[in-house]
């Protein structure tokens, strides 16, 4: 039987901004958002920019700033889980997989950033912890005495994949974890993804590259201007099964299929 690891219904997200003269203005850009990941699955979320999917995945790791608000629920593995909750929960049985090496601390060196998560995760041997990660990850061990900014795009994103994935998360929030890199490390990001999956993990993974994120996702739930709009398997999502336009165009506009985009629709809005 396969578990519902991340359940999150209504989803809606506000914020209370201050303007000149201190009028309070609220902004909702998460609306109605509803996905659920199973255990051993890879949940592809995609959509235009701006839809509201990394709020999501920092709302999961009770990561909102103080002015936001929430409604809905998130449940991890049944239990409603409060933000506390999930702060608790974060960096230990569940972690943001995140786009950029801005995540890591640009004063630290890559092993000390290392053992820190692993303490973080509650890990019984921190230093063995960080040496391993490395290894598993094809970076020799001098890696470890680098600071980020001497680190290449493709080490960036394997010290970022050690360090989520080093405690064995129930689940993965990938937010856009292969822009910017050359299509080699594309292909392995992504298969270190279904791998993750494939050893029991819960996948979201959120991305522009609709084409990829097909060859590995088990679903892929379509996101518009807050709203989780439809969800399809890789083989239904084509022209003919999707049910809503905009899911239809974001399909149409695929590199493999010419680009061609609905009247009703500007390229910025699907494409980035
Ligand atoms: N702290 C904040 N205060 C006010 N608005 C915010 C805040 N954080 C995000 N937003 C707004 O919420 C909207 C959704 O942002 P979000 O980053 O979730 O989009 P996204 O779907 O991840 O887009 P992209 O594909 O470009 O990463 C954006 O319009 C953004 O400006
Ligand atoms: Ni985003």
């Amino acid at each position: 039987m396969t578990a519902a690891v991340l359940s999150i219904a209504n989803l809606a997200i506000s914020f209370h901004q201050y303007e000149r003269g201190l009028r309070r203005r609220t902004v909702t850009p998460v609306v109605d958002m509803s996905l659920t990941a199973y255990a051993g699955e890879v949940l592809a979320v995609v959509g235009a920019s701006g839809a509201g999917k990394s709020l999501v995945g920092l709302a999961t790791m009770g990561l909102l700033p103080p002015n936001a608000t929430e409604s809905g629920s998130i449940r991890f593995r049944g239990t409603l889980v409060t933000t506390a909750d999930r702060r608790r929960l974060a960096g230990r049985e569940m972690t943001l997989l995140p786009q950029s090496g801005s995540f890591l601390d640009p004063l630290a060196r890559v092993d000390s950033q290392l053992r820190r998560a692993a303490r973080l995760a509650g890990l019984a041997d921190p230093a063995a912890t960080a040496r391993a990660v490395l290894e598993r990850r094809g970076l020799p061990a001098r890696t470890g005495r680098l600071y980020p900014h001497q680190l290449s795009g493709g080490m960036t994103r394997r010290v970022l994949f050690g360090m989520a994935t080093l405690a064995r998360p129930a689940l993965v929030f990938a937010d856009e974890p292969t822009p910017g890199l050359h299509p080699a490390s594309v292909a392995e990001v992504l298969a270190d993804i279904r791998g993750l999956a494939d050893d029991g993990a819960a996948v979201v993974l959120v991305t522009h590259g609709i084409d990829q994120a097909l060859t590995i996702a088990d679903r892929v739930v379509v996101c518009r201007a807050g709203r989780t709009i439809e969800e399809a398997t890789p083989a239904r999502f084509h022209d003919s099964a999707l049910r809503e336009p905009y899911s239809r165009a974001l399909w149409q506009a695929l590199p493999s299929h010419g680009f061609r985009l609905p009247d009703e629709l500007d390229a910025s809005e699907v494409t980035r």
